[in-house]
């Protein structure tokens, strides 16, 4: 089989995925041929209804979950049901309790390749671009949840491999914090360009953070309609007032309600 494709230009490739769980009568379609791409560098998001299958696109381009039907590819290799090529960060911090601040970035250097010396030098250069500093000897429990999140999406930023899966990462956090976040997340982004997949349930994160927004509908799963995000880059907080950044959110909007009301 061919594994290999020259001048592949995708970060990811989801070719016609279908996910089932279940056999026979109780069988149950979630994904029902799904094809979407990442390009490289490029910051995409995936949104849907409660209960769409995000979840469960996740754990198939994670290769946790074998698809049914259909192939991933990453970095233009088949990955088909093949862990370990992606670097995710959930939406709860899952950083090391026995490992400082400092120790959890600094792993995620050496695990993509740099030498201790190294790691714990650009680990202190990190912690102030994170405005951590003050924490790098701290263990996780003792951070906010926002500052966990920090670590957290580091640690992915850092990782080696090159698609980053962030997975509803603002979710858990209050909504001023969330705000700061996305506004952080965006200036190290746009500074570090990764190839990004996220998922969020809000349209207003994802108009402000990603160049286009895959919207999927509600279970079984189907790509409903594709967005390119207009705004330049570095944005800011100035495109909440762009008449098209409402005219896209309501658009998406009643994108996802049709296909609420369709499935109910
Ligand atoms: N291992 C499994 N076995 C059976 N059904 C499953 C399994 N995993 C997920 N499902 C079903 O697949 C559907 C989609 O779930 P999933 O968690 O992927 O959706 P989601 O879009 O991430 O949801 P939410 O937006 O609420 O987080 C749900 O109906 C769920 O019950």
């Amino acid at each position: 089989m061919e594994r290999e494709r020259k001048g592949f230009p995708s970060a990811l490739e989801v070719q016609r995925i279908r996910k089932s769980f279940g056999k026979g009568a109780a069988s149950k379609e979630v994904l029902a041929g799904l094809s979407f791409s990442v390009a490289d560098g490029e910051f995409v998001t995936i949104i849907g209804p409660s209960g769409s299958g995000k979840t469960t696109l996740f754990q198939v381009i994670g290769g946790l979950e074998p698809p049914s039907e259909g192939e991933v590819w990453l970095g233009g290799k088949a990955t088909t049901g093949e862990r370990g090529h992606i670097s995710y960060m959930p939406q709860q911090a899952s950083l090391l309790p026995w490992e400082t601040v400092a120790g959890n970035i600094a792993l995620s250097l050496v695990i993509s390749g740099l030498d201790r010396k190294e790691a714990k030098a650009k680990t202190k250069v990190w912690l102030e671009r994170i405005g951590l500093q003050e924490y790098a000897n701290a263990y996780p429990h003792v951070l906010s949840g926002g500052m966990q999140q920090r670590v957290s999406f580091l640690r992915a930023l850092l990782a080696p491999q090159p698609l980053m899966l962030l997975d509803e990462p603002f979710g858990a956090l209050d909504a001023l914090t969330r705000l700061q976040m996305q506004q952080w997340l965006m200036s190290i982004w746009e500074e570090n360009r990764r190839s990004v997949l996220l998922v969020t349930h809000s349209i207003e994160e994802a108009l402000f953070l990603s160049d286009r927004i895959v919207v999927l509908s509600a279970s079984p799963a189907v790509v409903l309609e594709e967005f390119i995000v207009p705004f330049e880059r570095p944005r800011d907080e100035a495109i909440w007032y762009d008449p098209r950044f409402n005219e896209l959110k309501q658009r998406i909007y009643r994108l996802l309600q049709e296909s609420a009301e369709g499935s109910g």
